[in-house]
């Protein structure tokens, strides 16, 4: 069986979207083209989102010349967008150029490199801060992070995004690459959850990274190291 079969996974499936990706996996491109990479990806996935998953309406409209019926899409004000700082910022700013008026959430956090794998393959992670909307049963969630490794980071987001707050119409959990690994962990975790990503990867190193993968999403972004 395939992941995809095995998991609520599915891929993004938009030629520009696979472009991006691997222009940004290319360890020649620097920073800035880097970041614009993640900014450009977030956008086409945001589109992707909205042609795959949402409705639309038939409207009255009534150009310079005539009357006629037009198309809008529905929903659009009920979209939050979580934040997993840092790495997901500007991928984040791309999928604000679909949602402009989503409701943003931040979560800051962190796997402990240093500490390392444990035996089942997960990472401690730090939560720093955390500030999220109210979410409704009308919603649409979408949490955002270019990097879905072991899946410990996103599980512990999802954690937070969902503890003591009403179940959101639907939540997607938006990568631009994904390790089989992370995808298994949060699919048997939140089966509730639609993963989208825009590849999935061969598999993960002895240090969490994802191969092929990009490297560190973060410090390549932020021209960090
Ligand atoms: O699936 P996982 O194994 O948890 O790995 C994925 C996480 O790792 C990266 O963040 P990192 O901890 O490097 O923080 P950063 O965004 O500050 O670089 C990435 O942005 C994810 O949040
Ligand atoms: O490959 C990986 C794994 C975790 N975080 C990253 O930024 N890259
Ligand atoms: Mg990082």
């Amino acid at each position: 069986m395939t992941i995809e079969e095995r998991t609520n996974a599915s891929l993004v499936t938009h030629a520009l979207a696979r472009d991006t990706l691997s222009r940004i996996r290319d360890v020649e491109t620097q920073q800035v083209s880097f970041r614009k990479g993640l900014v450009k990806l977030g956008r086409i996935c945001g589109y992707e989102i909205i042609d795959g998953a949402m409705e639309t309406e038939y409207v009255p409209v009534r150009t310079p010349l005539t009357e006629m019926t037009g198309e809008r899409v529905t929903g659009l004000e009920n979209i939050v967008i979580i934040n997993v700082l840092r790495a997901a910022t500007p991928f984040v700013e791309g999928l604000l150029k679909a949602f402009p008026r989503a409701r943003q959430g931040v979560i800051s956090a962190g796997r402990d490199e240093e500490a390392g794998m444990n035996e089942r393959g997960e990472f401690p992670i730090s939560i720093d801060y955390v500030k999220l909307p109210q979410i409704t049963p009308e919603d649409t969630v979408i949490v955002a992070d270019p990097m879905l490794a072991t899946g410990s980071t996103m599980c512990v987001v999802l954690d937070h995004v969902l503890s003591d707050q009403p179940e959101p119409a639907k939540l997607f959990v938006l990568s631009a690459v994904s390790a089989p690994d992370g995808l298994l962990r949060v699919s048997e975790q939140f089966p509730q959850a639609d993963l989208l990503t825009v590849a999935i990867d061969d598999h993960l190193d002895e240090n969490g990274f994802i191969v092929p993968g990009l490297g560190d999403a973060g410090d390549r972004a932020f021209g960090t190291d």
